[in-house]
């Protein structure tokens, strides 16, 4: 009676991995960052990359967007599309002359490019974009106007609409209120329902342990990975956060 149901998902743990790292080494020139990373990041989850400043998040999402390449050891990435990458939305100018469909229209030009006008098709995926984040109505809207709730959404419907089944973020709720937090953590979550992995870091730690995975980084190695209710404990995290310094997570 008390049996597991047999149709109940599996553990992210047991389930497929959608990248798989193995010995992974990365950095810049001159200045390597990322050491010997091995880990799973589980398919159909939500996994959150967390750290202090500088531990190597971003550059983690790099590597896993394909923009910065490995020095060593290997990362295997399945699926038959690149992965959708956004970035921090400070990293997109505010100034940008954009109406919103405009910004989400641009995640199509990786297989239109950016001169060749999108066909129905293409205006079709980004009307469904705008629709799941809940941004249709703010469309004719310039990027630079819109709260930092929704120039969030916005940016998330650009990912999207590249049609990705592996969506990378980073810190898509850093310098949100928390109820524009919540309603991107929900829609995260949502995502995967839809067929999505989901892979974001973040200094949020409510977030964090709402994924279903965490990938916990100091000092660009791994400090835990796994379950976030068993990696990210009070103690992993005062030990991560007094390597980094006191100014704590
Ligand atoms: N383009 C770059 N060239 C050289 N070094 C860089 C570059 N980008 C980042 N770094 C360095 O790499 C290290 C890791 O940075 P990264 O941005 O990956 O950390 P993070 O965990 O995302 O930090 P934060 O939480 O502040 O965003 C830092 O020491 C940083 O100074």
């Amino acid at each position: 009676m008390f049996n597991k149901s047999s149709s109940s998902p599996p553990a992210p743990s047991e389930r497929a991995p959608r990248a798989r790292l193995a010995g992974l080494c990365a950095g810049y020139p001159g200045r390597p960052v990322l050491r010997q990373l091995t880990c799973r990041i589980p398919a159909l989850a939500v996994t959150a990359l967390v750290g202090p400043n500088g531990s190597g998040k971003s550059t983690l999402l790099g590597v896993l967007a394909g923009v910065i390449r490995p020095t060593s050891g290997d990362l295997d990435l399945g699926g038959e599309r690149p992965p959708a990458f956004v970035p921090q939305r400070g990293a997109v100018a505010d100034a940008l002359p954009l109406t919103v469909r405009q910004a989400v229209e641009m995640g199509r030009w990786g297989e239109r490019g950016p001169w060749r006008r999108l066909n129905r098709r293409d205006r079709l995926i980004v009307d469904a974009a705008l629709d799941r984040l809940g941004v249709a109505d703010l469309a004719p809207r310039q990027l630079g106007e819109l709260s930092g709730g929704q120039r969030q959404r916005a940016l998330i419907a650009q990912g999207l609409a590249q049609q990705s089944d592996l969506l990378l973020l980073d810190e898509p709720t850093t310098g949100l209120d928390p109820e524009a937090r919540e309603r991107i953590t929900a829609l995260l979550a949502e995502l995967v329902a839809d067929g999505v992995t989901v892979v974001h870091a973040t200094h949020d730690l409510e977030a964090a342990r709402s994924a279903e995975a965490c990938l916990l980084l100091r000092e660009g190695r791994l400090a835990g990975h796994g379950d976030p209710g068993r990696v990210l404990t009070a103690s992993a995290l005062a030990e991560v956060w007094a390597v980094a310094g006191p100014a704590g997570p």
